[in-house]
């Protein structure tokens, strides 16, 4: 669907297509333990969000140089500008990286060149969000913050992904705080898999400005109360909530109560390369199951631009909010 809209919540590692996959296994000798595309594609049938990590991990072992990374994010943001993307933040995991022994700046200086011509190539504006993995330590989260101090121009803001249970949001409080006195904004994971505690923690712990996901919120009215009060977005992913058994069918997806709730609801692909969709193919999807009608994608679209890190060029979101209003659905 090319209804204009702002990407927001977009693991870049989870646009690894495939055949992309095989393309940079043969370019950097790596052997990947599937025969083909094919057997890999059937690998893609998950329990819950670990299940899903351990081979979003895994296949992370063909990504080896600048250019790797430089191609990664163009292939992206081909796909994400053909389904009328024009704003994309986008996160990306530099511990899966330099685990493995690549190093950080060849991660952000290989996508910050994709990104860097991103406007002019397929335009779409971007941003790239460093997120720490919440199930290291968090003397890693605060290395790997150290360690990007001479690409922070390229980072606008600090994210917290992986493994949710089990690892709350306070256990970052104090990378969180070094990345506040650099002048980065904040988001975090919470409420995928975790419990509304969680959501709470990492807005009053944290002090995030956004909620990545959030689904279960739901859970907890006054919750709910205080995230539509504060006007806090949540960057929804509806089929990634049913491909990591969030919820069980896209039918029954809370997506359309969470929005008459008056909750700022924005809806994006996660890892679209292993959820079966870009986010053009998410605001269709929630179209047909769920019947949302055309002012209600509207509304989503709209959103995404009100929850998007704009705030320091207002006129490129009034621009990008007035195509959301001009927008003919064919
Ligand atoms: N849906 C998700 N939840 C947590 N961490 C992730 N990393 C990539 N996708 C994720
Ligand atoms: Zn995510």
């Amino acid at each position: 669907m090319h209804l204009p809209k702002a990407e927001l919540h977009l693991h870049i590692e989870g646009t690894l297509e495939p055949e992309l996959a095989f393309a940079l296994a043969g370019r950097n000798g790596v052997v990947l333990p599937y025969a083909d595309t094919e057997e890999l594609r059937t690998a893609y049938l998950f329990d819950d969000l670990q299940s899903f990590l351990d081979l979003y991990y895994a296949l992370m072992a063909v990504l080896r140089t600048e250019d790797d990374f430089a191609e990664l994010a163009d292939a992206y943001l081909a796909r994400a500008a053909a389904q009328g993307v024009r704003h994309a933040e986008i996160f990306f995991d530099p511990q899966a990286h330099t685990d493995r022994g690549v190093p950080i700046g060849t991660v952000i200086e290989g996508l910050g060149r994709a990104l860097e011509r991103s406007e002019e190539t397929h335009g779409i504006s971007t941003q790239l969000i460093m997120c720490f993995l919440r199930d290291k330590s968090a003397e890693s989260a605060l290395e790997t913050l150290e360690a990007a101090k001479p690409h922070l121009h390229r980072i606008s803001a600090v994210g917290l992904d992986s493994a949710e249970v089990g690892h709350p949001p306070a256990k970052f409080r104090e990378v969180y705080a070094a990345a506040t006195a650099l002048g980065l904004r904040k988001v975090a994971h919470a409420g995928e898999e975790g419990p509304p505690e969680y959501v709470r923690e990492a807005l009053d712990v944290l002090g995030v400005e956004r909620i990545d996901h959030g689904l279960r919120c739901m859970e907890d009215p006054e919750l709910v109360d205080r995230l539509v009060s504060e006007r806090i977005p949540l960057t929804l992913c509806p089929l990634s909530n049913v491909r990591l058994r969030a919820v069980d069918v896209l039918e029954e997806h809370p997506l359309p109560a969470m929005m008459a709730a008056g909750l700022l609801c924005t809806v994006n692909s996660d890892d679209p390369a292993y959820f079966g969709g870009y986010v053009g193919d998410t605001f269709h999807a929630v179209h047909e199951a769920l019947g949302l009608d055309r002012e209600q994608l509207r509304t989503l679209a709209r959103n995404s631009f009100e929850a998007a890190f704009l705030d320091h060029d207002e006129e490129r979101r009034a621009r990008y909010l007035s195509e959301v209003e001009a927008y003919a659905f064919d």
